[in-house]
This record gives structure tokens, sequence and C-alpha cells, in this order.
């Protein structure tokens, strides 16, 4: 359950008449999500023939800071025709505001559903958006660094501590050494763009095989493109079972390349790279572990998926590049 703040009908009423967007006609909580509070918004439109708002109140994990890169990024690529959804900006033109201490935006509501069990016409898709994503974000002004870097993720896991990370599993504390060999990877000689750095299925909004929208850029960065497509890899190429589906692999990075194609460093790098990026879950789902009482209602992720996908990683090597 993602609403963690109740606004009320007249408080909802009041927030939205600072927008240009007609007034509120329902106001749904969107079960979905585990970071913030997030609403359904209907109103009359500003035409008024009616419209739909997604209405997020950050809060947690988002510095106040961070905000200006992570909506002025979503304005510039939808600017350039990416599917990400725009700010809409209030009166005063702002793309947030502040109610009860907690920052709000109202952000353009994108049709789809995310894919639960992608199909290799779908993971090309993504690639394909991936790169002209990364190519649009380019000459974008602000920058943000990647709090979530291997360095960043073996300072966490070393945080967790071996004791703690054996009693979520026995199999966890090896990642460890891993964790201090990705650190090491220097990243810095790759082409960087703004990056998603999260971009799971249920970050993407899809009609049958088109992309419609990508979402939830709260981990966005200034970072390696080879890193993003890392990512999505080790996030959509692997079944329920976490079992390798070289289908998927060989369809996102081919999708990508038809429209950005790797450089030589790129392509050497990115066996290790996405070793790094599946230990990059590891970290971050240990901690929220821990961090999570047990008689929490949030489902809590588990790292152990993200241990088998390094596995699989590890022995794959080059073979990354198969179709088979
Ligand atoms: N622009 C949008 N258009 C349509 N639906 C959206 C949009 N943004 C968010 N949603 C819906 O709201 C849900 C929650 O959004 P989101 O994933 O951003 O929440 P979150 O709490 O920030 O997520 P997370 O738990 O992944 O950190 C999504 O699964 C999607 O159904
Ligand atoms: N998408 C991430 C959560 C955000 O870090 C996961 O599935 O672990």
């Amino acid at each position: 359950m993602a609403v963690y703040t109740h606004l009320g009908a007249e408080e909802l009423s009041a927030l939205i008449s600072q927008y240009d967007v007609g007034a509120l006609v329902s106001a749904k909580g969107i079960a979905e999500g585990v970071s913030n509070s997030n609403w359904l918004i209907e109103t009359t439109g500003p035409e008024g023939t009616g419209a739909r708002y997604i209405l997020t109140m950050y809060e947690r994990r988002i510095e106040l800071s961070d905000l200006p890169y992570f909506l002025g990024l979503l304005d510039h690529l939808s600017e350039k025709g990416c599917p990400v959804p725009r700010t809409i900006h209030d009166r005063d033109g702002s793309a947030y505001r502040m109610k009860r201490g907690k920052a709000v935006a109202l952000i353009e509501f994108l049709p789809g559903v995310s894919p639960t069990q992608p199909s290799p016409e779908q993971a090309g898709a993504v690639g394909r958006v991936l790169a002209d994503m990364h190519l649009a974000s380019r000459d974008f002004a602000r920058s943000r660094t990647n709090t979530m870097s291997f360095p960043d993720n073996l300072v966490l896991l070393e945080r967790c501590g071996a004791d703690r990370l054996a009693r979520i599993d026995p199999g966890l504390p090896s990642m460890l050494g891993p964790a201090r060999a990705a650190a090491e990877l220097d990243l810095s000689r790759l082409p960087h763009a703004s990056i998603h750095a999260d971009l799971f299925p249920d970050n993407v909004l899809m009609l049958g095989e088109q992309v419609t929208g990508l979402i939830d850029f709260y981990f966005a960065c200034t970072g390696s493109m080879a890193l993003d497509l890392a990512t999505t890899h080790a996030a959509w190429c692997f079944d329920r079972e976490n079992r390798y589906r070289a289908d998927l692999g060989a369809a996102l990075i081919a999708g990508y390349e038809s429209v950005r194609p790797l450089g030589a460093q790129e392509r050497e790098l990115l066996p290790e790279i996405a070793k790094g990026a599946a230990l990059r879950f590891v970290a971050s789902r240990a901690e929220d572990w821990l961090d999570t009482p047990d008689d929490a209602l949030v489902t809590r992720k588990d790292p152990m998926q993200f241990v088998a996908r390094w596995h699989v990683y590890d022995d794959l090597g080059e073979k990354l590049f198969d179709r088979t």
C-alpha cells in the first residue's frame, strides 16, 4: 500500500486549484509502489473535457534538492519526444509545491500496463527506448551523482556486515568479495548521459509491444550508459526462477544497439558491469530487508534473486551477447 499521507477532499481540491487543470473530480490512492504516496487524479481538464494526472507526494529517500533534476529531466525528455510523463507546473511555474512539509508534484498520466512476463519483442522495444532516452538526455543541463554506484554498494553491504547478511541468507556474505571487485571497476572512461538506473518492468508502461511510459525516475543520475543497459538487462532478462532468458537478453541489446551501438570499451566491460548491476540490487535489497520490521505491511524484496543473477553473469562472461 503506498499512500502514507491522508489528504482530505478540501485539501486536495485546494492543491489542484493551484494548477491550470480544471477542478478536481476524483482522487484515488494507488496501491503500487513503496517509496512515495501516489494518487490517480481526475479533473474537469484545462479545456473542460476531462483529464487524468498522477499526484505524487515524496515521502522518503528523496532529497528535495534532487527534485529539480528528476522533474527537469522528465520535462526535457518529454519535450524531445521520449515516452516519459511531463511535470505539470503550477500557475507560478513551479514543478513542485510543498504540502504538510513534503514536496508534491502533479505529473502527466500515461496509458499502458507493466509487463509481468516480458516477450522478446517487448525487451527489444525497451532497448530502443532506453537508447533514445540516453541520446535525448545528452544535452540536459543538470547533473546528479549516482548515489548507488558500485563503491556505494560495497559500503552498504559492509555496513550490513557479514553476520547480519548471513541472517537473511547464508549465501549472502559471499557477495562481499564480488562487491569489492565491482567497486574497483572504472566506469568514468565510458560515455555518460542521464540514466534511469532502475528500469525494472514495473517502471515501464506498455501497450502491446509499444512502450508508452518510462516512470519512477527517482534513481536517475549522470552515469555510464552501459551501466543503464546492464541494469535493465539484470532486471528484465530472467524468468521467475532467475534462469537467464538469452532470447530476452539478445533482444534487449539488439534493440538498444539499433539506436546506439555500444563502443568497444563498453562491449568489453559489459559482462563485468552486469555483475556489478546485479550487486546493486543485492545491496539495496539486503539493506531494506534489515531495515524493514518483520511485521511491516510492505513485502520485502529478496536480495537472493540478484545473487542468483550475479552467478549467471559470472558463468556467462562474454556469452552475455549470445542469442542462445
Ligand atoms: N505517469 C504515470 N502514468 C500512469 N501511471 C503511473 C504514472 N506514474 C506512476 N503510475 C502508477 O503508479 C504506480 C506507482 O508509481 P511509482 O512506481 O512511481 O511509485 P513509487 O512508490 O515511487 O515506486 P517504487 O516503489 O518503485 O519506488 C505505478 O506502478 C503506476 O501504476
Ligand atoms: N527496483 C528495485 C528497487 C529500487 O531500488 C528492486 O527491485 O530491488
